[in-house]
C-alpha cells in the first residue's frame, strides 16, 4: 500500500516531516503541507533536543518524546541514540512509573499496542492482526501488568512496561520499530483505587485467576506464534505467583524470555563478576544473602548458583553458599508459603543455634556474614546502616546491589552505601546514579537493570532466529560484559557505563547469536553477519 497526503504524513514510520524533500512532497501530494524549508535529518534532531532540553521535569520531557515518536518515529530513534544515557531514565525507569500510575488520566495515544481483554477472548487473533497492519512482527513485549516494577498491580496501565521496554529495545540494540508490537493482557486489577476510578481505561472487576486465566496466555501465545512464527516472546512484570510457572510452561519450546527472571539474572551475574574482578576474589568463596526472593530474587539467585557449579562446585555444595530472606525472615524448609522457586535455597533451622530470631534481614546479617547482598524486596531503606555496618565488619569488599525499582523504592541510597562501609563497598542499583565523591575517590556506580542485556540478548536470538533461548545462550550473555570497566582505577565501576549500551548490546547480540549457532539452536552459520543484518539505523 502507498501512502500519500495525509496518510503519509500521519504515518510515524514513514513520515519524515519537514525533511522531505521538494521532489517527495510533489510525488506524494503533500506540497504545501509542510513549511517550505527542507531540513535535514540532524537539523531535526537539533531542533528537538531544544525543545526537549527546554522542558522542566521528566515527565514533561517524556511526554514530549512520547509525542516526537508519535509523529515521526526515525527522528524520535535518531535523537534517542545520540542522548542515550541522558534518554533512558526519561523514556524508561524510573520515568515510566510516573505514566503507568497516571495512565488513565494522561491518555493520548494507545502508541500503537495491542490490548487483549480475558473477557473478549474471539477478539485475540483480530486484534494481533490489527495492530500488526501488515507488519512482519519478531518481537512482542507483553505485560499482564500485575507486577509492574516494584509498585504491584496496574492493570491495563502496565501496557507503558511494554512500549518501554520496546523502545529500549531499538534505542540499544537497533531492533527494527517496525518489527515489534507492545502486548497488554487485561485480566483485571486487584487496585481498589482503579476500580473505583470512572476513568480508568482497564476491565472494571478484579483479576482472573487459575484455569481461565492460564487459558488466556495460552491462546494469546498460540495466537501470536501462529501469525509471527520467528517472534520473540519477552514476558515482563507478571505477578509473583505466575511469572515463573508461565516461563517453565513455554520455554523448551518457543523462543520466549522472562525479562524479570532471566533478565535480571544475567545482568546481576555480570554485575558480580565485575566486582569479583575488582576485589580480585573468586565467585566460589562467596556467601549469597538474596533480600527479597520472589520473581527477580529467585531468579538471581538460581542463576548464581548455575554459574557456581559451572565454576566447579556440586550443586550440593553451591546451595550452601545462599541464603533466602523474604517477609517471613530467613526461608526455612518448613517456612511456610514457599515458593517452587525458593524451595531449593531453604535452610535448615537445626543449622542455626537462634532459627527462631531470624526474622529479619539484621539478625540474618549477623547470623550468616554474607559477602553479596542483593536486594529485590521492594522494602526502601532497608539495607540500612546497622545492617551495612555488620555486614562490612565480616568482609574486606562486600558486595552490595540495591536493585529495586523505581528510585523511591530502592534499599539504599549508594552514597550512603559508601559512607557506611569507608568505600569499599562495591555497588550497582537498579536505577540510574550519578558518580558519588568520598574521601577524594569519584565512584562510578554501575547499573544492575536488565535493560542492559535483554535487547543485545533478543537481537542476537532475532538475528539467528534460534529455536529456543538456552541457558547457554543466556550464560553467553552474562559474560559478555567484562573488559569493558578497567578494575584497576579506583572507584571502577562493577558494570560498563549505560553510554556505551549500544556498543556493548553488540557484543553481547554476537556472542548469544554465536552460541545459537554452536548449539545447532538456528540453521544460520554465520553470527556477526546476521546480526548486523537485521540491525536497524534510524535514517531516511
Ligand atoms: N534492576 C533490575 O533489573 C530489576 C529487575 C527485576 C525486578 N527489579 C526490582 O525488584 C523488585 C522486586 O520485583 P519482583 O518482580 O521480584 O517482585 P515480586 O513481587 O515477585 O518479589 C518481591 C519479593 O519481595 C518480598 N518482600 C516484600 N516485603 C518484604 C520484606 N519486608 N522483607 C523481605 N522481603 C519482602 C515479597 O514477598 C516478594 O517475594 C522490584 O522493585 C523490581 O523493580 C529490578
Ligand atoms: O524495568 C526495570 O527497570 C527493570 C525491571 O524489569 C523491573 O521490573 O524493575
Ligand atoms: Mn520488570
Amino acid at each position: 500500500m502507498k501512502y500519500e497526503g495525509l496518510d503519509l504524513l500521519n504515518n510515524h514510520f514513514l513520515n519524515k516531516g519537514t525533511a522531505f524533500t521538494k521532489e517527495e512532497r510533489k510525488e506524494n501530494h503533500i506540497e504545501g503541507l509542510l513549511p517550505p524549508f527542507v531540513q535535514t535529518l540532524d537539523q531535526q534532531v537539533e531542533q528537538a533536543y531544544e525543545n526537549y532540553s527546554n522542558k522542566d521535569t521528566f515527565l514533561a520531557k517524556r511526554m514530549y518524546l512520547m509525542d516526537l515518536f508519535n509523529e515521526n518515529v526515525t527522528l524520535f530513534y535518531k535523537l534517542f541514540s545520540q542522548h542515550v544515557n541522558e534518554f533512558m531514565p526519561v523514556v524508561y525507569d524510573p520515568t515510566i512509573a510516573d505514566t503507568i500510575e497516571n495512565y488513565s488520566h494522561f491518555f493520548l495515544d494507545p502508541q500503537n499496542a495491542a490490548f487483549l481483554s480475558i473477557d473478549d477472548q474471539d477478539d485475540i487473533e483480530a486484534t494481533l492482526k490489527n495492530a500488526a497492519a501488515g507488519r512482519d512482527i519478531k518481537l512482542i513485549v507483553v505485560t499482564d501488568g500485575e507486577g509492574i516494577l516494584g509498585i504491584g498491580d496496574w492493570g491495563v496501565q502496565g501496557v507503558d512496561i511494554s512500549v518501554g521496554k520496546l523502545m529500549v529495545y531499538t534505542a540499544a540494540a537497533g531492533v527494527d520499530p517496525k518489527s515489534v508490537l507492545p502486548v497488554v493482557l487485561d485480566v483485571g486489577t486487584n487496585r481498589k483505587e482503579l476500580l473505583a476510578d470512572d476513568l480508568y481505561m482497564g476491565n472494571h472487576h478484579e483479576r482472573v485467576t487459575g484455569d481461565k486465566y492460564y487459558n488466556f496466555v495460552d491462546k494469546f501465545v498460540e495466537t501470536a506464534e501462529n501469525l509471527f512464527p520467528d517472534m520473540y516472546l519477552h514476558f515482563e512484570d507478571f505477578g509473583r505467583s505466575n511469572a515463573a510457572n508461565i516461563l517453565n510452561k513455554y520455554k523448551d519450546n518457543i523462543l520466549t524470555f522472562n525479562d524479570d527472571i532471566q533478565g535480571t539474572g544475567i545482568i546481576t551475574l555480570a554485575g558480580i563478576l565485575g566486582a569479583l574482578n575488582i576485589s580480585k576474589e573468586k565467585l566460589t568463596d562467596q556467601v549469597y544473602l538474596s533480600f527479597g526472593a520472589g520473581t527477580a530474587g529467585a531468579g538471581i539467585t538460581k542463576r548464581i548458583f548455575d554459574a557456581m557449579v559451572e565454576e566447579g562446585l556440586s550443586e550440593d555444595e553451591a546451595r550452601k553458599h545462599f541464603y533466602l530472606v523474604d517477609k517471613q525472615g530467613l526461608l526455612f524448609d518448613d517456612t511456610e508459603d514457599l515458593t517452587p522457586e525458593q524451595k531449593p535455597f531453604t535452610r535448615k533451622r537445626s543449622e542455626f543455634a537462634n532459627a527462631d530470631e531470624l526474622t529479619n534481614l539484621e539478625a540474618v546479617v549477623k547470623a550468616v556474614h554474607p559477602t553479596i547482598l542483593v536486594g529485590t524486596s521492594t522494602q526502601p531503606g532497608t539495607f540500612n546502616e546497622a545492617v551495612i555496618k555488620e555486614m562490612a565488619a565480616h568482609t574486606e569488599r562486600p558486595i552490595i546491589f540495591p536493585l529495586s525499582n523505581p528510585t523511591k523504592l530502592a534499599e539504599a541510597k549508594a552514597e550512603d552505601l559508601l559512607k557506611w562501609t569507608d568505600g569499599k563497598a562495591l555497588i550497582a542499583t537498579g536505577i540510574p546514579v550519578e558518580p558519588v565523591e568520598y574521601n577524594g575517590v569519584t565512584y562510578n556506580i554501575g547499573q544492575a537493570n536488565n535493560a542492559l542485556v535483554y535487547p543485545g540478548l533478543g537481537l542476537g536470538s532475532m538475528a539467528v532466529n534460534a529455536k529456543i533461548l538456552s541457558d547457554g545462550m543466556i550464560n553467553k550473555a552474562a559474560h559478555s560484559l567484562g573488559g569493558i570497566v578497567d578494575p584497576t582505577q579506583p572507584g571502577a565501576a562493577v558494570l560498563p557505563p549505560v553510554s556505551q549500551l549500544d556498543k556493548f548490546s553488540m557484543t553481547v547480540a554476537n556472542g548469544v547469536a554465536q552460541q545459537a549457532i554452536d548449539e545447532k539452536l538456528t540453521t544460520a552459520t554465520d553470527a556477526k553477519k546476521a546480526v548486523a543484518d537485521l540491525k536497524w539505523e534510524p535514517k531516511y
